[in-house]
């Protein structure tokens, strides 16, 4: 796949451009209803013999819009997404930088730009995409902007319990811990990538070393706790628990959660390794327990629910 980035108003040139099936969108977590889209313009582009195209944008509109600065964190960030569309068999990702002038483009301007000037064959979107100034252009209005050049695709809503789903759903999921939850509505497990770095020392004195992970800060965490996960190192998949949390029983120093995972029968060094960490079970808070003897024995619970839980 390959990835471009776009800067209005800078053009490529049209001519050395192929025929393209596009899905566009936000798509943060490329969800089931993401999945829909992307799937669909991928499909027509092989019926069609042209290639297929994600048109993104970055960084997400409320940090340009917004007065306040604010920081955003995806559910996916920009390498979660590229290799996701990777396996989904994209061609072509076009990253739209989010600017101001970007947003206060009327939606001809924007149709012009970016699906005309891209040559856009296919344009593939959900029911309640909008683009231009202040969202005025959307799927039912876009025949005025085609001028005749490309064909569309509006994509139904896809819902899961009667509700939409979206990334506004999942980040609320995450934010009460219910990766399981979260799973379903991503048709895979939700994951994030961490480098070992080193921790207090604390977890071998315990008996469950655990590597502590430095995350990337534009990446979503979900809520603090414990949870049943699987670490991904190497091409190996391995069962593990982690707790997300501020070690309280040791220090009410840590006001920044810590991920730390202890890998159940692994004892290799993982010191500066890159480790992919996929959620499967919210199990329980963290606590503050009383003394250490009685933090060991729930995390000697824990260990027994989360074999309990890989097992079966
Ligand atoms: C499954 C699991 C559950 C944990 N639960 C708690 C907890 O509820 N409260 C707490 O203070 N620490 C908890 N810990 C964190 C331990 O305090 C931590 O692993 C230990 O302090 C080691 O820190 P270090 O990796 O920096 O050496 C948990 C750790 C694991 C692996
Ligand atoms: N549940 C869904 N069913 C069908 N299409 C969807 C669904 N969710 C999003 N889309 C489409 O996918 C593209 C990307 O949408 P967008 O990134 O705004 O996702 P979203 O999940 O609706 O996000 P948010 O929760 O932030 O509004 C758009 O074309 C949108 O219409």
């Amino acid at each position: 796949m390959r990835t471009i980035e776009l800067t209005y108003p800078h053009m490529l040139v049209l001519e050395e451009l192929p025929k393209t099936v596009a899905a566009i969108g936000f798509f943060d977590g490329i969800h089931k209803g993401h999945q829909k889209v992307i799937q669909t313009a991928v499909t027509k582009a092989k019926e069609s013999n042209m290639e297929s195209a994600v048109i993104t944008f970055h960084p997400h509109p409320s940090v340009v819009l917004k007065k306040e600065k604010i920081h955003v964190q995806y559910i996916t960030p920009l390498r979660e997404k590229q290799e996701i569309l990777q396996k989904m068999n994209v061609d072509r990702l076009y990253i739209i930088s989010f600017s101001k002038e970007l947003a206060s483009l009327s939606p001809e301007r924007f149709i012009d730009h970016f699906i005309i000037g891209l040559n856009i064959q296919h344009l593939v979107a959900g029911f309640d995409f909008t683009y231009g100034h202040k969202g005025e252009g959307n799927m039912n209005n876009i025949e005025s902007h085609t001028k005749n050049t490309f064909d569309y695709t509006t994509i139904e809503k896809v819902e899961l319990e009667n509700e939409k789903v979206s990334s506004t759903k999942i980040r609320n999921l995450l934010s009460e811990g219910k990766v399981e939850k979260v799973n379903e509505n991503l048709n895979r497990p939700f994951s994030v990538f961490g480098t070992v770095v080193e921790g207090e020392k604390r977890g071998r004195t315990i008996g469950y070393p655990t590597a502590n992970l430095l995350i990337d800060s534009d990446a979503l965490l979900p809520k603090i706790g414990v949870y049943a996960v699987k670490v991904l190192y190497k091409g190996e998949v391995y069962e593990g628990m982690a707790d997300l949390g501020l070690n309280p029983t040791f220090t009410d120093k840590n006001t920044k959660p810590i991920l730390e995972v202890n890998i159940f029968d692994y004892s290799n060094d993982l010191y500066g390794e890159e480790l992919q960490i996929e959620w499967h079970k919210y199990i329980r808070d963290e606590e503050k327990f009383d003394d250490v003897k009685t933090l060991i024995e729930r995390i000697a619970l824990d260990e027994k629910e989360i074999r309990d839980y890989f097992s079966c």
